[in-house]
């Protein structure tokens, strides 16, 4: 298909902009819902022209499948980024690599660490984590959505480094700086180099820029490096270390990765772990108090399966197929990437006689995807019996990760998928076995109004915080959380 591009059409879109293509046209936040007009006005295949960029919005997942699935050996790189990638990152950060050698080492890293075979090595830490947040929303219910923060982070953390996070707070604080300031970095026309990338020619005193890019890396260098260094002081004292920076030291010199680029490959698994995750389970919250019946009804299931004294646990994950499909629902529902991340094609291409220029930033668009009315029905509406009816039509195995589309598409799909999804699963079946959740009061003493468009902005999205009334569905339910939190902490003799 590549090389044939002479005689074919742009995929139709909006009227361009002379000079500016649609770069005044496409606003900064949310530009899913940009997207989702742009769907109902010009179909699944939609083009734009960005800051110089040329960008195709698919918003069909079969269209996805071929060109990001099918065809990834064109469309698996990610757009050279200047000042996050090349100087903040030096080419090390995996979310950002372009296809190539150094992308296959990252990934075979984090597939070895994340493929379904070995994820069920991680159900202790899910367990005692998911019980710390039951815990922790019990003694502070009103600080629901910094818990689902922290029970993220936690999990996350322990993941890559073997330990828990300081309670403290201070590594938290310090990666969340790094993500939130490499968010506002990547974003399209946030810094004029990634625009004329022939800025980067410039000298030091007329490029400062240069320079801040730089004061960012050493920073998250000093941070990453720390912290899988740690690991690998504990290594030297004790036996059986098992975490992610513990296996990358072991193998560092057969994948052949410098001691920075380890430190890069694992703090990539908390920056992209953590509030992807954590968006999820907020929305899992508004979603139980915007419909409580669906609540009571999940809650009916795991009444037949778990009394209040018995604190759910993976092994009847079989046994509760109504929580299953609920928890499909939430990543289709209000995904927590909903933009989708662009993808980048290195070759020209032609796709139903369009032409796709090489360097064109691809983007899948879940938010649209989930949005579909003929693959979803009442797509706005919260509805678990979707999946039930699909898991019926259907003979393959059921996953968690599959019927939705939440986690990407093609060479780069999300590497944690597997994690993530058993991770909000145990977090959701627990807190629905525990808690009632309802809509607390605004501050005129009203039943506050739940509005699922009331949302952040950014590569990930979660709600905004709302008042939420959680409160343990029985004294017996809370008394099970406490005892089982006493008897976890208790040291073993
Ligand atoms: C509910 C939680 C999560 C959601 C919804 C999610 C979603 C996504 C999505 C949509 C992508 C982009 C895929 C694409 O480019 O087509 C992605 C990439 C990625 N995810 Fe996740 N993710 C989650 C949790 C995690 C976890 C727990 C980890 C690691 C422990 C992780 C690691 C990554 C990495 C490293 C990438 C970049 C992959 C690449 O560029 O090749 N994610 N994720």
């Amino acid at each position: 298909f590549t090389g044939q591009t002479g005689s074919k059409a742009n995929p139709p879109g909006p009227p361009p902009h002379f000079f500016f293509g649609h770069t005044l046209q496409v606003p900064t936040t949310k530009t899913w819902k940009y997207f989702e007009k742009l769907f109902h006005a010009y179909g699944p295949i939609v083009k734009l022209s960005l800051a110089g960029d040329d960008i195709i919005v698919l918003s069909h997942p079969g269209d996805a499948e071929e060109l990001l699935g099918r065809r990834s050996h064109n469309y698996s790189s990610r757009r050279p980024l200047m000042y996050a990638g090349k100087y903040q990152s030096r080419n090390q950060r995996l979310v950002l690599l372009p296809y190539g050698e150094t992308l296959k080492r990252q990934r075979a890293a984090f597939h070895q660490m994340l493929q379904p075979r070995v994820v069920g090595a991680y159900e202790e830490i899910q367990a005692t984590e998911s019980l710390r947040l039951l815990s922790d929303i019990l003694a502070s219910p009103t600080r629901c959505a910094h818990h689902c923060r922290r029970f993220s982070a936690s999990l996350v953390f322990t993941l890559s480094y073997g330990e828990r996070l300081d309670d403290d707070g201070k590594d938290l604080a310090a990666v969340t700086t790094v993500l939130e300031g490499f968010i506002r970095d990547t974003y399209p026309g946030a810094h004029l180099v990634d625009t004329f990338p022939l800025l980067d020619y410039l000298p030091g005193f007329l490029a400062p820029w240069r320079a801040e890019a730089q004061r960012k890396h050493e920073f998250e260098v000093e941070l990453y490096t720390r912290l899988a260094s740690n690991v690998k002081t504990r290594q030297a004292k004790e036996l059986g270390i098992e975490c992610f920076a513990a296996r990358l030291w072991d193998q560092q010199e057969k994948m052949e990765i410098g001691t920075e680029e380890l430190a890069y490959i694992a703090g990539s698994a908390f920056e992209a772990g953590t509030d992807t995750t954590a968006g999820t389970l907020h929305w899992f919250l508004m979603a139980m108090v915007l419909y409580p019946a669906t609540m009571r009804k999940a809650q009916a299931e795991i009444d037949t399966v778990f009394d209040a004294d018995t604190i759910p646990v993976f092994t009847r994950m079989d046994d509760l197929p109504y929580c299953f499909a609920l928890v499909k629902e939430i990543f289709r529902w209000s995904p927590a990437a909903p933009g989708g991340f662009p993808h980048y094609s290195d070759a020209d291409d032609e796709y139903q006689g369009y032409r796709i220029r090489k360097g064109t930033m691809v983007i899948p668009c879940i938010w649209n995807m989930h949005h579909n009315e003929d693959e979803f029905p009442n797509s706005y509406v919260f509805e678990p019996e979707r999946f039930m009816r699909k898991a019926l039509s259907q003979d393959t195995p059921d996953l968690l990760t599959e019927g939705h589309y939440g986690f990407g598409f093609g060479r780069r799909k999300c590497p944690g998928q597997y994690l993530a999804a058993k991770t909000i699963w145990i977090a959701v079946v627990r807190l629905l076995w525990a808690f009632s959740i309802e809509a607390g009061k605004d501050s005129s003493g009203q039943i506050a109004r739940v509005d699922p468009n009331n949302c952040t902005s950014g590569m990930t999205s979660k709600p905004e915080d709302f008042p939420i009334d959680i409160v343990p569905r029985s004294e017996m339910h809370a008394d099970s959380i406490v005892m089982s939190r006493e008897s976890a902490r208790k040291p073993v003799s």
